[in-house]
């Protein structure tokens, strides 16, 4: 973690999350990607050993905020808005195809941040709840066996196993949030937790009533 990192705050960004839920419930895209943006730069600052995982989240990143400045901009507000005018529209591949037509259609590329963040999800409760001496490591690989495992080839599986490796201690990944202590880092993960698990939740939701949780 090299000082520059010091500044930053990952409770900011976790706290984030909230910012992307109005009242009436819809997930708004500029909060969604400005909050995935943040974790992509603390993902950087635990070492290049991640740029695999942060160079495809970027790319995605990239995918929403094109939408975002094309001419359909106004359809790209929420998540909610987003799926009413590719579903509507037919602008998403519902199953596999030999050649697929939309193959970075909105739906698709937020539907494998949706699933990461059910991931981040699980991690974050487990480095909240586990013991002093947990291994960061062992906590990862369960929440990732238990989310993103059923959707990546044995290949990317293999990868991710490798580069959990690298993690830090639990001690060193809670020094690494730049709270006080480890209790005050542990505090806070259980203020921000409810903020990502109700953007999930609502994203979930709203992907289920549309029969997209499998979109190719
Ligand atoms: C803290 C260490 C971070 C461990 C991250 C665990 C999840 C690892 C997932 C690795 C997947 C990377 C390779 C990409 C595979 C893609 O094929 C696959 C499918 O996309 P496609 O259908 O377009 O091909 N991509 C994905 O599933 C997206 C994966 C995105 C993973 C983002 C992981 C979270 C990053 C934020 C970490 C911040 C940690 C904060 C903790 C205090």
């Amino acid at each position: 973690m090299d000082d520059s990192e010091k500044d930053f705050n990952l409770k900011v960004v976790l706290v984030s999350f909230k910012q992307c839920l109005t009242d009436k419930g819809e997930v708004l895209l500029d909060h969604y990607i400005a909050s995935w943006k943040g974790l992509v730069r603390f993902l950087n600052s635990l070492g290049a050993v991640f740029s695999f995982i942060s160079k495809d989240v970027v790319s995605k990143l990239q995918i929403m905020e094109r939408l975002r400045s094309s001419p359909q901009s106004e359809h790209y507000t929420s998540l909610q808005s987003m799926v009413a005018y590719e579903v509507s529209n037919k602008l998403v591949d519902m199953d596999h195809r030999s050649h697929p037509r939309h193959p970075h259609s909105g739906c698709r590329t937020v539907l494998r941040l949706h699933r990461a963040l059910h991931w981040l999800q699980l991690f974050l409760d487990g480095l909240r709840t586990s013991s002093e001496d947990a291994r960061t490591s062992t906590l990862c690989s369960e929440a990732y066996n238990a989310t993103l495992a059923n959707y990546h080839s044995w290949i990317v599986r293999q990868a991710v196993t490798v580069a959990f490796c690298a993690l830090p201690s639990r001690k060193v990944f809670l020094e690494a949030m730049n709270m006080e202590s480890s209790e005050q880092a542990v505090e806070m993960l259980g203020e921000a937790l409810p903020f990502i698990e109700h953007v999930y939740d609502i994203s979930q939701k709203l992907y289920a009533e549309h029969s997209l949780l499998d979109l190719p």
